[in-house]
Order: structure tokens, then C-alpha cells, then sequence
């Protein structure tokens, strides 16, 4: 599955990642936590190839993408949800679904896709003709994920998708990873929910000023109150 060994970046000069060892569990949840500005983002986006790597390398199973651009990795299977969803605002639900198969040739695959996300996603297929943008902020992050789900992922990397949404969509939000994450393709979540996160995470990992500091199941992070009061700012023992 997708790892990072020893991985330094950042930004101009600016050191964010200082030797990160990240690795993604082959089915389920892969949950990284930590506080504001801890480098969570930038960790996705190095996987997604957006961010290069100064220092360490990158796998995805035994192939070293290090050195791979962000559409050699998608080509390879690595999808992204971004902070936030976001959608095309002015393509259609639908278009902003096919958008997500731009690297299919074969137009009966790219229907056989369409068709299966929408089976996953119906509240999306009486709106295919809508503009995205004119849908609510929850309906956005649908989109966003079938957007996603439409390159066959190998992988999908997602980046905060309860943020932005009411209380009752954050929920919607969650359950809806989870079960993807139940339909076999492996999720690494950046989020700053993280009472909702542990709930549905089979590995989590506390970023702290662009360093691992505890890596183990939702589980085993209960056993470290001191950790989650620090870095998860929850105040009770048992996070969920
Ligand atoms: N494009 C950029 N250029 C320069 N610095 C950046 C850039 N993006 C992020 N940073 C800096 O990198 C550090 C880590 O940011 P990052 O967004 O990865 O943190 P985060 O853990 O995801 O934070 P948050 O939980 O607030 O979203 C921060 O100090 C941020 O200001």
C-alpha cells in the first residue's frame, strides 16, 4: 500500500515534513490527526505528488513513485479529495463525474463507472444536469467523492471532508467514507474532526510539528489520554 519512509518537504525553504514514516493500511482507514499547521496537508499532498520530497522516499505496494509526477500517480491509481470537496462549479454533475475517468479511452468503461457511482451515490443521480455549484455543501462532497471514485482508485487520499458541513452532513460525511472504505478501497483521512474520525479509523497516526508521534489503533490511542488531550484537544479518556 502507499508508504512514505523517512519523507522531508516543505515549501520554498521552509522545512514542514522532517523524516515522516507514514504507512497506509492495504483495506480500511488510515487516519492522521495532529494540531493546526502540524503538516497534515502537506503530508496528502506529497502522496499525491503535489508537494515533492526532499529527503526519504514513497511507495505504492512495491513500486518507488518518489520521482513520479501527481499524473503518473494518478494513472496509478492514487486519487484525491481536497480540503473542502471542491467541485467544478460550472460543469454539471455529471461532467464533473466524467472529469474523474479523463484517463479512460474506452467510453463503454467510463459508463460502466459512471453507473456503478451512481448505484453508490443516488441522491447524485436525479442531478446529473445540475451544476455543481449550485448544489449544498454535503451534495458538493458527494460529488467530490465520486469525482474521485470514478479513477478506479487505487488508493484515495482525503482531506478533511466533514469541513464546512453542518453537524447533521458531517455525519452523512463520515458514514459515507466508511462505507467505501468497506467496499474494499483503502482511505488515508486527514481530518480535524477526530472524535468522528476514530469511530470509523482502523490506523491512526499524530502528526506534531511535521514529526510522527504515535502511530497504533484507535485502541491503542486510548491508552494515551496524555496524547489525545495534548495534540486531539479531547478532554475525556475514551475518545469515541
Ligand atoms: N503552499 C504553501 N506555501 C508555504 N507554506 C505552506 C503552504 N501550505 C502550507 N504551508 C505551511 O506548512 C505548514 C503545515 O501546513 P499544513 O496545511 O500541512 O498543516 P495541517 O496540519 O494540514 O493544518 P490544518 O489542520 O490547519 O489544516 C503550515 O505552517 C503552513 O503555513
Amino acid at each position: 500500500m502507499i508508504r512514505a519512509e523517512g519523507v522531508v518537504a516543505g515549501y520554498g525553504k521552509q522545512e514542514i515534513l522532517h523524516g515522516v514514516d507514514v504507512e497506509a493500511l492495504p483495506s480500511g482507514i488510515t487516519a492522521i490527526f495532529g494540531p493546526n499547521g502540524s503538516g497534515k496537508s502537506t503530508l496528502l499532498k506529497v502522496l499525491a505528488g503535489v508537494v515533492d520530497v526532499w529527503r526519504g522516499r514513497l511507495f505504492l505496494g512495491d513500486e518507488d513513485i518518489t520521482r513520479r509526477t501527481g499524473h503518473l500517480r494518478t494513472q496509478l491509481g492514487i486519487a484525491t479529495v481536497p480540503q473542502g470537496g471542491r467541485v467544478f462549479p460550472y460543469l454539471t454533475v455529471e461532467e464533473n463525474l466524467l472529469m474523474g475517468a479523463y484517463l479512460v479511452r474506452d467510453r463503454a468503461e467510463v459508463r460502466r463507472r459512471r453507473d456503478q457511482v451512481l448505484a453508490r451515490f443516488p441522491e447524485l443521480a436525479s442531478r446529473l444536469r445540475q451544476p455543481a455549484g449550485t448544489l449544498s455543501g454535503g451534495q458538493q462532497m458527494l460529488v467530490s467523492l465520486a469525482r474521485a471514485l470514478m479513477h478506479n482508485p487505487r488508493v484515495l487520499l482525503l482531506d478533511e471532508p466533514s469541513a464546512g458541513l453542518s453537524p447533521a452532513l458531517v455525519q452523512h460525511a463520515f458514514r459515507e467514507v466508511q462505507a467505501l472504505a468497506q467496499t474494499g478501497v483503502p482511505i488515508v483521512l486527514v481530518e480535524q474532526n477526530v472524535r468522528q474520525a476514530l469511530r470509523i479509523a482502523d490506523r491512526v497516526y499524530i502528526l506534531v510539528q511535521g514529526e510522527v508521534r504515535f502511530c497504533g489503533t484507535p485502541g491503542e490511542l486510548a491508552g494515551h489520554p496524555e496524547l489525545i488531550q495534548l495534540y486531539l484537544g479531547i478532554q475525556n479518556r475514551r475518545p469515541a
